[in-house]
């Protein structure tokens, strides 16, 4: 968790750096890039500097929307069953829910401990989806490291490692649905319709689609 505090930290300087010196160099009449059409449009460095660190995360993104574009059918929703052809994107969550488990009680069981009947045992999900000896470079965010060599398949082996739901008879019942939700959570276009209340514009890829292939 420190570690990734501190590259957070990190990244928001660097970002912070490159907003001052737009600012120190801004005309007006000549808007180089995206952060001089920011300072054009916006009053206030702090959102820009928020802005700009979105759009970073979201060059990261562009994997998985040309993997969504090449896949599923245009002009449709995408679906459940477009799963298995949706490899990086099943690899992204699996990443999601390793990278992002939260710590529970620092309580280690291991093979040997005596636990009495009625102990109430946590586990600790965060230390083992962070564990050094079964993950390689745990801190990274990485959703390669669940596909095959050539990215066309997910390594079901490493996915079951994972274990967010939870482990034994009190796993979570709500796995499936989960999964489910987050799966199309993310594959549906998030633009907003602005009206009395916000909306998304519409759940297919297609209103994105055509956006994108004009430009
Ligand atoms: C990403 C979403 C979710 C995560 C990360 C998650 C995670 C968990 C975890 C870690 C547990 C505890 C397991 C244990 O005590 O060992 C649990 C239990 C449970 N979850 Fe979820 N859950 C999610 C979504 C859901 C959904 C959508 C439902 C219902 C539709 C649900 C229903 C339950 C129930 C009823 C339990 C208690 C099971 C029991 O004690 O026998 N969960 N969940």
């Amino acid at each position: 968790m420190k570690s990734f505090v501190d590259l957070n930290t990190r990244f928001t300087t660097f970002v912070q750096k490159i907003v001052n010196e737009h600012y120190a160099t801004f005309d007006k009449e000549n808007i180089r890039d995206m952060t001089d059409s920011l300072i054009d449009h916006c009053e206030g460095q702090e959102k820009i500097v928020g802005i700009v660190n979105d759009l970073f995360g979201a060059g990261s993104l562009r994997r998985l929307y040309q993997e969504l574009k090449s896949n599923v059918i245009r002009n449709r929703k995408p679906r459940l069953s477009d799963k298995p052809n949706l490899p990086l994107l099943e690899a992204f969550i699996l990443e999601l829910f390793r990278h992002s488990s939260f710590p529970h009680f620092q309580r280690h069981v291991s093979n040997g401990y005596f636990i009495p009947k009625d102990t109430c045992v946590f586990i600790n999900q965060w230390q083992i989806n962070h564990d050094p000896e079964q993950w390689e470079d745990p801190s990274s965010f990485n959703p390669d490291r669940f596909l095959s060599a050539d990215g066309t398949e997910v390594n079901k082996a490493e996915g079951e490692k994972v274990t967010t739901f939870g482990m034994g008879k009190r796993r979570c019942i709500g796995e499936i649905i989960a999964r489910n939700e987050v799966y199309l959570f993310l594959t549906v276009d998030m633009t907003p319709e602005y009206g009395l209340t916000m909306k998304h514009k519409d759940c297919r890829l297609k209103a994105r689609m055509r956006t994108r292939d004009e430009q």
